[in-house]
């Protein structure tokens, strides 16, 4: 079924009953193909476990759209946490509660390129902690949780040596061990971050700690649980798949709209970017490259895959999951030797309030960070040594971007090109997107250390601020804000036509030619136009803006000498009146001449009647006149 069909999305399809489909791993395409990929769209076959006949799916380099954003007061950024409440911001089980400033979209026009920008006002970096229960092998050495849990999103955690006194750390939220994957979901603000993918921002949640701490439980759910096909209603799912399933529930609720959505899936393996759903790219390893365009890094050549329907996103999570680098070391059976950045792109089509259809390119991303490792305590040796020293580097260097980044004024050079990871999150942690951070800690003694170097990255990445933007077609933009300029100044035409008597509307331009009035878009037709119809439809509104302009800087230039005339003409008024009185007071000293009875006499014999200036004006000159005489 393609996707440009608004009727994908129906409620037909919320009485599907799932069937999952066990996908086979994607064919790597031939290595002639691979060198195109950057170019054109290619096609990426997939084989079903279940017996379906080959599929073919579109399959391209990672896009670079232009970054134009919406202007529009409509975008508000809520809460990242809703429901917020300050009192109790721990997560039992099934508690509630949460916290997430909430922040306003203001209006900002950025001259970045030919672009104009909607961006919301500066917020910080969302922190939720996620505490693991004591494992087996923790309790068999008589081990039991150490940390406490007082509400409002506290930890406590004691001293790391004796006689130290115990530290106390804030965040968004906390997840104590009897914590719900479902409760995560809920709570830890996923849902609003999907939500504003949906809406054209670029999210991302991330999963920090030490190893063995729970982020991949987190984000995937127990070790061989997605490889295993279960259901995707299962209790055990981790965040990943709950939010696939609430992605599409949003899109089904926006009938309205026309999505599309792609999504790639791949890891830093000792420095390496690898393509999960094409593994031949282990042998010859992709490139981080910098867009000028979009101003952000991205993976060249990497494969995205249009995913029409649910079915689609879990053979993607299900594909990379089974190609990603794990390992075995003391601390954990299956430890992730990689980083791993699953992102999913949301293309929206909203038809706006001036009959334009508009593009917006939102994202979520969810990034599996391996764990830090203190090779001393997972006794790592040869291939697990050298991934273990990559792993901690690379989390070295998104340290020093988080200490940076949280340095508020005193922000120095931010060392993101010196790891590939930092490249990647760079725009999630500063940039234009907005995001989650998910620290995993253990709650036992014997990682007391490593609990409190976690609490401290969370907690001075909690002070990042990053300033999102919505993305959209750079051509729509334009059109749309061209479209918004006409308006203005119309308005404005109006306006001074009316203040200044001028009667009939906007129709000629300066030198008395009809303004060709711009064309009406059809509504969702902006697509199907031709290049040079587009190009056309983008002149007539500029032609039509600066003939508007034009016309309005003469009309303010009318108004400009009426009012210099008007402040001559008092002035003049105000000498008469003078002159008059001058003349009155000789009069009354005249044995003569009987006394005239003085202008503001006249006026107050006739206290209710309201003198026009101009009429008064006219009989002060009458009065020279009759003087002179
Ligand atoms: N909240 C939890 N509830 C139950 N089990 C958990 C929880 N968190 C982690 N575990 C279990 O602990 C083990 C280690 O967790 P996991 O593999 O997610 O750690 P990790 O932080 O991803 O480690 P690494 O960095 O080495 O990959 C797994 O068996 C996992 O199922």
């Amino acid at each position: 079924m393609a996707l440009k069909d608004l009727h994908m999305f129906q409620p037909l399809h919320r009485e599907k009953v799932y069937h999952h489909r066990q996908a086979t791993p994607l064919k790597a395409p031939p290595s002639g193909l691979i060198r195109n990929i950057s170019k054109s769209a290619e096609t990426l076959v997939a084989t079903t476990r279940c017996g379906k006949e080959l599929k073919s799916r579109k399959a391209r380099s990672t896009e670079q759209p232009g970054t134009a954003s919406l202007k529009d007061s409509s975008y508000a950024l809520p809460a990242l946490v809703k429901n917020a409440s300050r009192d109790d911001v721990s997560v039992r089980s099934r508690s509630r509660n949460g916290s997430g400033s909430s922040r306003a979209a203001s209006l900002d026009r950025s001259t970045r390129g030919s672009t104009t920008t909607l961006s919301a006002d500066e917020d910080n970096i969302n922190v939720v902690v996620r505490v693991r229960p004591v494992n087996e092998t923790e309790r068999s050495h008589g081990e039991r949780e150490i940390l406490e849990f007082p509400g409002k999103g506290q930890v406590i955690c004691p001293g790391t040596v004796t006689g130290q006194k115990h530290k106390v750390f804030s965040y968004n939220v906390v997840f104590e061990p009897a914590a719900s994957q479902e409760d995560v979901l809920e709570y830890s603000g996923v849902k609003r971050l999907l939500e504003m993918a949906v809406e054209g921002f670029s999210c991302t949640a991330f999963c920090y700690g030490q190893t063995g701490s729970g982020k991949t439980h987190t984000l995937s759910g127990p070790p061989g649980l997605i490889e295993s096909g279960a259901s995707p209603y299962s209790s055990e799912h981790g965040l990943v798949v709950r939010s696939f399933v609430y992605l599409f529930q949003l899109i089904r609720d926006r009938p309205d709209c026309h999505f599309i959505l792609k999504a790639s899936f791949l890891e830093i393996y000792n420095e390496k970017v690898i393509d999960l759903l094409n593994p031949g790219t282990s042998r010859k390893p992709l490139q981080v490259r910098w867009s000028k365009e979009s101003r952000s890094f991205y993976v060249e050549n990497l494969f995205t895959v249009d995913c029409e329907e649910l079915d689609d996103l879990f053979a993607v999570l299900e594909e990379g999951t089974r190609n990603r680098a794990v390992g075995a070391h003391a601390m954990n059976a299956h430890s992730s030797r990689s980083h791993t950045l699953l992102s999913v792109r949301v293309r929206r089509d909203v038809r706006s309030e001036r009959d334009v259809t508009c593009s917006t390119h939102g994202k979520i991303n969810f990034v599996d960070l391996a764990g830090s490792e203190i090779t001393k305590r997972t006794h790592s040796t040869g291939k697990t040594l050298e991934e273990a020293n990559n792993i901690n580097r690379s989390l070295m260097v998104l340290g020093y971007c988080i200490a940076q980044l949280s340095d508020g004024k005193k922000r120095g050079h931010i060392p993101y090109r010196d790891s590939k990871l930092t490249k990647l999150l760079a725009d999630s942690l500063a940039g234009n997107g907005v995001t989650l951070m998910i620290a995993c800690i253990a709650p036992t003694r014997s990682n007391l250390n490593e609990t409190v170097n976690t609490l401290r990255y969370a907690a001075r990445a909690k002070k990042i601020k990053s300033k999102p933007i919505v993305k959209m077609d750079a051509r729509d933009a334009l059109i749309l804000s061209l479209k918004r300029e006409v308006e203005a100044l119309q308005a404005e035409n109006q306006h001074l036509r009316t203040a200044l008597h001028v009667h009939g509307e906007y129709k000629t331009d300066t030198l008395g030619h009809r303004n060709p009035s711009t064309p009406l878009v059809e509504t969702n037709k902006l697509y199907q136009l031709p290049q040079s119809e587009l190009v056309e439809l983008i002149q007539l509104h500029m032609e039509e803006n600066s003939a508007l302009r034009r016309e309005n800087s003469e009309l303010f230039g009318v108004r400009d000498q009426l009012l210099r005339d008007q402040e001559l003409l008092s002035r003049e008024n105000e000498r008469l009146l003078k002159k008059l009185e001058d003349v009155n007071s000789v009069c009354i000293r005249s044995p003569i001449i009987p006394a005239r009875p003085t202008y503001s006499e006249i006026g107050s014999k006739e206290p209710d009647i309201w003198t026009n200036p101009s009429i008064s004006s006219a009989n002060s000159v009458a009065s020279r006149f009759y003087l002179e005489k």
